[in-house]
């Protein structure tokens, strides 16, 4: 039974898409990991098959279950892994009898770090893994009949099953983008393309309150009532001013979300740049070790949990 498996790290907030379609992130060093177990068919008329199928799947060429698993968190939704392991079968035009995945994660889930991004990216990858199909970043190494496929199609297949799956409201390429390139991404999400790319090397302190914001849940209303404010975020990012960016995005997600701003007020005058975390509630912090390790001091005292990393300039890889 062909086997892979895979990482991706999550990525944090320059410029939440949800106001303009526009958005902005940068990896950071947390990982999801996926292993991936495929059953793929050997033989007969696949049509057939997935017509008698009794469990069938959405996915072209799949008969038999897909089925996930998210260790330690026996309830987790894994309709987006499963859509995962079906699109980059339909993608690598393979006919699966049955897969299993299974994802370990140092991400909390649902905290505006990009879980579902991470989560998405590492499947994708350990499915073509197991495919013996290799992730390249060459850009005219395009679809996957081959025995390679460029990271941004292999990143697309993971936005296309989280705009299936229901757990975005853009796509999300921008965390998608950076997760799976790594360092810092601009994209259009509305055109899934990436507008700019950089690899700013940044300490980072994250503030991860205990508890959960799905993105499909978010007030899209309210975010898109900033937009004039995401528009300057996006002319900075674009600019290369990365923190102010950051920090302009912080404050106006913090005000249409209504999250608190003090985390970001008391954090700014030590940092490059603060920001809430795409729907939140973590908040990010980039600068160097002196500043992020006063912000990190200042927000231990907050219920949750305080962590320091760092940027990442490498994304997804198979293995
Ligand atoms: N380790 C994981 N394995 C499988 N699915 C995951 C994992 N982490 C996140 N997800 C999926 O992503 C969803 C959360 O996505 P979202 O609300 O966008 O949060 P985040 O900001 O963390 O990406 C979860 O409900 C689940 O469907
Ligand atoms: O669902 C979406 O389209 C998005 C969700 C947000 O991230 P989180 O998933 O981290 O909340 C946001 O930052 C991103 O730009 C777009």
């Amino acid at each position: 039974m062909p086997r892979g498996r895979a990482s991706a790290p999550a990525a944090g907030t320059i410029l939440n898409a949800l106001a303009t379609g526009v958005g902005s992130a940068f990896a950071i060093d947390a990982d999801t990991t996926a292993t991936v177990e495929l059953d793929v068919s050997t033989g007969g008329d696949t049509a057939e098959r997935a017509a008698t199928g009794s469990d069938a799947g959405v996915g072209d060429g799949v008969t038999g279950a897909i089925t996930g698993e998210v260790a330690g968190v026996p309830d987790a939704d894994t309709r987006l892994v499963e859509r995962c392991v079906e699109l980059v079968a339909a993608a690598a035009d393979v006919s699966l009898d049955a897969a299993h995945v299974r994802t370990e994660s140092e991400i909390p889930m649902a905290a505006g770090l990009k879980s579902s991004s991470a989560a998405a990216n590492a499947t994708v990858l350990a499915t073509f893994d197991a495919l013996g199909v290799r992730v390249t970043d060459d850009p005219t190494d395009e679809g996957a009949t081959a025995d390679a496929i460029s990271r941004v199609d292999a990143c697309l297949l993971g936005v296309q099953a989280a705009r299936d799956a229901g757990v975005t409201v853009t796509g999300a390429f921008d965390d998608a983008s950076a997760s799976m390139l790594g360092g810092l991404t601009v994209t259009d999400n509305e055109q899934d393309t990436v507008l700019h790319r950089d690899t700013p090397v940044w300490e980072v302190a994250v503030w991860t309150p205990p508890e959960q914001a799905f993105s499909a849940d978010a007030d899209v209303e309210r975010c898109r009532a900033v937009a004039p404010m995401a528009d300057l975020a996006a002319d900075l990012a674009l600019g290369g001013q990365y923190g102010r960016a950051m920090t302009v995005n912080g404050l106006a997600f913090c005000a249409a979300l209504e999250f608190p701003t003090d985390p970001l007020v008391t954090a700014m005058s030590d940092v490059t740049g603060v920001s809430l975390s795409g729907t939140g509630p973590s908040v990010v912090a980039v600068g160097d070790e002196t500043g992020v390790e006063t912000v990190a001091d200042r927000w231990a005292a907050r219920a949750g949990e305080t962590w320091l990393t760092t940027t990442k300039t490498d994304g997804g890889r198979q293995g």
